[in-house]
């Protein structure tokens, strides 16, 4: 067939290396830009295959998030707008890892496997971040996706490009799938959910954004006039000057417990930094005495969950909510979830791709990674009882207030994944909304002093984890030896994993006094003993 000749040609151009051997990981193929031009274009090709069998826009996303400048990567984003499922995770590994004469081979085991109809239209949304690598990658994505009906989106966030999926295969239900469409969507929902607020002040109105200097930076100051001054940001590490991630963005503020480079705070006031594509946000201030006070995923899931819970109350509406969080999650939040606000606690591995399928099961399911990757999901049952309460002219006037709130905060959330820009300003209206200061929502409970390190080792792949990563089963005898180390710490709690994103071990550790940082270093050191390496 002269689709596969013409992929033989292409393929030449974007030649494997051989013997490189690359997995799709927690979030898709990650690694140094320098060896992933083969992986962009064989992604291209299995997008494509993947719309043909779905009959739906596919999106594929080029970024390294988080990951130093030097790296890029590559994701698929199935029709609604969720991770692509784990089965294509497979092909992905295997055509990623294919030798140049064996490509053609394992793309047709693929078409045959799933029954594709090569005569089936494909279309492929393309998304990429700022990284100096990304537009030729991206290039290399197109090239797979080739004459197929691909849709170049250009620069865009990774949450945007989930979004655009989803408005397209939902026929515009979801929304318009465009940037624009987005802007409005969520700028409306925002100011309509903080309209009512009274003696909202400049102040509250406030807000500095640490933009990673990344692609949020630059797609949060294009919403800006959408927002008509009813949020105030002051942006830094805007990517004009600075490097991508470096000393600054949401994962080294949340792992290196400090404010980023580059950020003029003055004490009390609220401030926000994204990751490098722009899916995670924390929070932080400063308090007395210069203290740093992080705000991080779980204060973020306690705050939203507490917000919608009142909302349920108030509109007398009887849906069920749980949050979900990681191994990461701090003890503290995950008390107080449970014993305080009442409401489910699940624990799912880390990656969002399992979060999203446990929140999934709720009526209100909110989920967030203690880094600040997450979102909420509604039900469809339940988005349509808010629905039919904010429409009911006979309910009474407090009821029908919570459940108009409820339908804004429906429209202002990307369910599609986590969303640095509308957290934020789901964020900023709950703020509002409940009158509360950055440290009001901080003393909602105290975290317990924790400590995250990487450990290189030299196979990561000999530890097993079990118990959603929180319990090791192999190699034989660590787990005994974690234990034996953390009982000598009052409300301790560690463990470690290896890492699906970086060739590391990860290892955390909390305790009830900064002798989490003692507890982390003595797993440090068990990650060099001779079980592991
Ligand atoms: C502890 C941690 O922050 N892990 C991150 C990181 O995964 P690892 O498998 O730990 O490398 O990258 C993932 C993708 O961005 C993110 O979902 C996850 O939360
Ligand atoms: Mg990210």
């Amino acid at each position: 067939m002269a689709q596969f000749e013409e992929v033989s040609q292409k393929s030449a151009v974007h030649p494997k290396p051989v013997g490189l051997v690359l997995q799709y990981g927690t979030a898709g193929f990650r690694t140094n830009s320098k060896q992933l031009d083969h992986v962009m274009f064989r992604m291209g090709l299995l997008a494509t295959l993947r719309s043909k069998k779905t009959k739906a826009t596919i999106g594929v996303m080029v970024t390294a998030s988080h990951n130093p400048e030097e790296d890029n990567g590559v994701k698929l984003v199935d029709p609604m707008g969720e991770m692509v499922t784990p089965a294509w995770e497979v092909y992905a590994t295997q055509l990623a890892n294919a030798e140049q004469e064996e490509l053609l081979t394992a793309l047709k085991d693929v078409i045959e496997r799933e029954a594709i109809s090569m005569a089936q239209e494909a279309s492929v949304f393309v998304g990429k971040d700022t990284r100096p690598s990304s537009d030729s990658l991206s290039q290399a994505v197109l090239d797979g996706v080739h004459a197929l009906g691909g849709h170049n989106y250009g620069l865009v966030t990774t949450p945007q490009l989930h979004y655009m999926v989803c408005c397209q295969n939902t026929q515009g239900r979801y929304g318009e799938a465009t940037v624009k469409g987005y802007y409005r969507k969520l700028s409306q929902a925002f100011i309509q959910l903080t309209k009512n607020v009274p003696n909202r002040t400049d102040d509250q109105k406030a807000l500095l954004v640490d933009g990673a200097n990344g692609i949020g930076a630059l797609k949060v100051c294009e919403m800006e006039t959408y927002l008509k001054n009813e949020l105030q940001l002051s942006l830094f590490n805007d990517g004009s000057s600075g490097k991508l991630n470096h000393l600054c963005g949401a994962d080294y503020v949340k792992v290196q417990q400090r404010a980023p480079k580059g950020v003029e705070m003055t004490a009390g006031e609220r401030c926000c930094s994204y990751d490098g594509d722009a899916d995670r946000i924390v929070y932080y201030y400063s308090g007395s005495a210069g203290r740093f006070h992080l705000l991080d995923g779980d204060k973020i899931a306690t705050l939203i969950s507490t917000y919608l819970k009142e909302l349920l109350t108030q509109a007398g509406l009887d849906l069920q909510i749980a949050v979900v969080q990681t191994a990461y999650a701090n003890g503290s939040s995950t008390q107080y979830l449970e014993d305080t606000m009442k409401v489910i606690v699940r624990c799912t591995k880390t990656g969002v791709k399992h979060l999203h399928h446990a929140a999934q099961e709720f009526d209100i399911g909110v989920y967030f990674e203690a880094n600040g990757h997450g979102t909420v999901l509604f039900s469809k049952a339940a988005e349509e009882k808010i629905q039919k309460l904010a429409q009911d002219s006979n309910t009474n006037d407090e009821r029908r207030r919570a459940a108009l709130l409820l339908q804004n905060t429906v429209n202002l959330i990307n369910q599609t994944v986590g969303d640095a820009i509308s957290d934020m300003l789901l964020i900023e209206a709950v703020l509002a909304i409940r009158g509360m200061t950055v440290q009001q929502w901080d003393a909602i409970y105290t975290d317990l002093p924790n400590r995250q390190l990487k450990v290189k080792v030299a196979d990561r792949r000999v530890i097993d984890t079990t118990d959603a990563e929180r319990r090791t089963v192999s190699p034989a005898g660590l787990q005994e030896a974690i234990d034996s180390r953390v009982k000598k710490y009052r409300r301790a709690r560690s463990f470690v994993r290896p890492s699906g994103t970086e060739d590391v071990v990860r290892v955390y550790a909390e305790a009830d006094t900064q002798l989490a940082w003692q507890c982390t270093a003595s797993l440090e050191d068990l990650m060099k003993n001779p079980l592991i390496s």
